[in-house]
């Protein structure tokens, strides 16, 4: 009688399953129990990667944790994700097979095994920005800024909460760059393009999190499908406008990226039945403008342009457009409130530009001396105070607390561990910016820890908020000129300050599809110009001849 429940049970739950679950597979490191099906999930915050950072102290640098019916390995500290994505990012660059393969159709970059096409993609990008040019990026970016400064200007130093600000500058910056396209902020298609991008990103960090009860999986996939299709048809519009110019006016200047895109494949075209065979890749000289990179695999060619599938470009536009959105956003609230939060940092910032640009204060910036300004810190290093800023924003924002989960595509042994293929990889950026072996004090918001003895700026080992390895973000050198531009532009006009003298914002991160600042709100007063305005050129030639002089010396 007694063991007639326990037969009933055995037939019905599959106990030995949740015993398999429960163990840690062979070959993985140990790390902390769970709970049949639903793992560790129970114990975890709604910021897991302190919950891992804290858990590092038990289990160390790498530990197993079982999410939902997954195992993943987590990497704390920035030794053992360096070990991993940049030692053996051979055999650690993989994706997960996880809910977006189910939606995406077609191929693009963030979600792609490490393969060919992959390479192509990110050659892709690389090559399409540096044949946008310099120029052209920052002048976007200068533009967009310059609207932000105003719409500033209107607010009359009144508090505000920046977000929506933020939010209208970057977006249009990123579809500058992908369409050509600006917004008014109360555009009906600027706000569909937004709640479809935030439905997207929002339910993809629950799918990542969500269990698969109560019908909860099937609505955050519905969702993610209806953000993504609604993304990719305005993605679609925008590529069938472009098509339509081109047959209007061949000779059409290349603003954008899907301008380049139609003219460099129309080019291969063209060659093609010029020559009558595909030309070597090392025949085309085309790096004579100085406007491709010098790594190899970022030279565009015409025949890696050829392999570009017409069927995967709104694909490769979305990673482009969601990647770099939300992003950069939080990057640039993050720095707004640390120069609410650290009114000295920002007053030694704003001499430290004076510095720079000379009498050309209420002048800048424009492009030249934004360029000067770089320079200047690159030739002589005298200027760091303005850069380590922006390392220690990033450093202490962690935008992207974990990098976008990795998977092992091919048998390696990480710190004594055989792990096969498959294993995923959580590596905790967060904890790798918190780690007090790498920083003195990390939670302290302190921009001078990137400032060496000499007076120099030095980047540790640890530091890598845009990831390590190959799959390092596509955007990286975009977002820093971004927030350089933004920064420098707001901090040259105005005080930032606290919506009241009395209360300065919380300096802490709230977890979303990003990690933000809690919210705040701030002023932008305006600055009172102390300077002679000078004409772009007076003020160039006052610049050159200082940095003539540095140089001289
Ligand atoms: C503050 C700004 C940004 C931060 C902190 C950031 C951070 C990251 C991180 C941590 C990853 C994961 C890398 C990995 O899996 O190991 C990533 C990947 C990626 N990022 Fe960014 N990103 C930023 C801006 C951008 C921008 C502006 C773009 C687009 C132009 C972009 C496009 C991408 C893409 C496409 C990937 C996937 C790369 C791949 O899988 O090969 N990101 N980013």
């Amino acid at each position: 009688m007694i063991y007639k429940p326990i037969r009933f049970g055995q037939k019905f739950l599959p106990l030995h399953l949740l015993r398999d679950m429960a163990r840690i597979p062979q070959g993985l490191p140990p790390g902390p129990a769970g709970v049949p099906l639903l793992g560790y999930i129970p114990w975890l915050s709604g910021t897991p990667y302190i919950d891992f950072h804290e858990m590092r102290k038990r289990y160390g640098d790498m530990f197993s944790v079982r999410l939902g019916k997954r195992w993943h390995v987590v990497l704390n500290g920035s030794t053992s994700i360096r070990r991993a994505l940049v030692e053996n990012g051979a055999a650690c660059s993989g994706r997960p097979n996880w809910i977006l393969n189910r939606i995406l159709k077609g191929k693009a970059v963030a979600n792609e095994q490490p393969d060919a096409g992959w390479r192509l993609h990110r050659s892709f990008w690389f090559s399409l920005f540096r044949q946008l040019g310099q120029d052209k990026i920052q002048h976007i970016i200068k533009e967009e800024v310059e609207c932000m400064k105003n719409a500033l200007i209107k607010e009359n130093g009144q508090a505000i909460d920046p977000s929506g600000l933020v939010k209208l500058t970057f977006c249009n910056i990123i579809c500058r760059f992908c369409f050509g396209k600006r917004y008014a902020a109360d555009d009906p298609e600027f706000h569909r393009l937004h709640r479809n991008a935030d439905t997207y990103m929002q339910n993809l960090a629950k799918a990542s999190r969500t269990l698969p009860f109560f019908g909860q999986a099937e609505k955050v996939f519905q969702n993610i499908l209806g953000g993504y299709d609604g993304i990719i048809s305005f993605i679609k519009e925008r590529i069938e406008e472009h098509k339509t110019m081109r047959l209007r006016d061949r000779t059409r200047s290349c603003d954008d990226l899907l301008d380049m895109y139609f003219n460099r494949t129309a080019e291969a075209v063209d060659e093609i039945d010029h020559i009558g065979i595909l030309p070597a890749a090392a025949d085309i000289n085309m790096n004579t403008t100085g406007m491709y990179g010098n790594r190899a695999s970022d030279q565009p060619n015409f025949t890696k342009m050829k392999e570009i599938d017409e069927a995967n470009l709104p694909n490769i536009v979305l990673d482009i457009f969601v990647g770099g959105l939300e992003t950069i956003n939080a990057a640039m609230l993050w720095s707004l409130c640390a120069m609410v939060k650290y009114p000295d940092v920002q007053r030694r910032i704003q001499k430290e530009m004076e510095d720079v640009v000379g009498l050309g204060l209420s002048r800048l910036p424009t492009i030249k001396p934004i360029a000067i300004y770089q320079v200047q810190f690159v030739i002589n290093m005298q200027y760091c105070l303005f850069p380590a800023t922006l390392l220690e924003i990033y450093r202490v924002g962690n935008v992207i607390p974990f990098a976008i989960p990795h998977c092992v595509t091919q048998p390696v042994v990480l710190d004594g561990y055989k792990l096969p293929v498959g294993t995923r990889i959580l590596a905790n950026i967060y904890g790798a910016h918190m780690d007090p072996k790498d920083w003195r004090n990390p939670e302290l918001f302190d921009p001078s820890r990137f400032i060496d003895e000499t007076g120099k700026v030095k980047i540790a080992q640890a530091y890598m908020p845009f990831s390590v390895g190959k799959r390092v973000c596509m955007g990286e050198n975009l977002a820093r000129k971004e927030l350089f531009v933004a920064l420098t532009t707001l901090l040259h006009h105005f005080e930032i300050l606290p919506a009241d003298d009395e209360i300065t914002p919380e300096f802490d991160g709230v977890a979303g599809t990003t990690r933000c600042p809690v919210p705040f709100k701030m002023r932008a007063i305006r600055r009172v110009n102390r300077q002679t305005e000078l004409t772009d050129s007076e003020m160039l030639t006052e610049i050159t001849s200082k940095n003539e002089a540095i140089l001289m010396a």
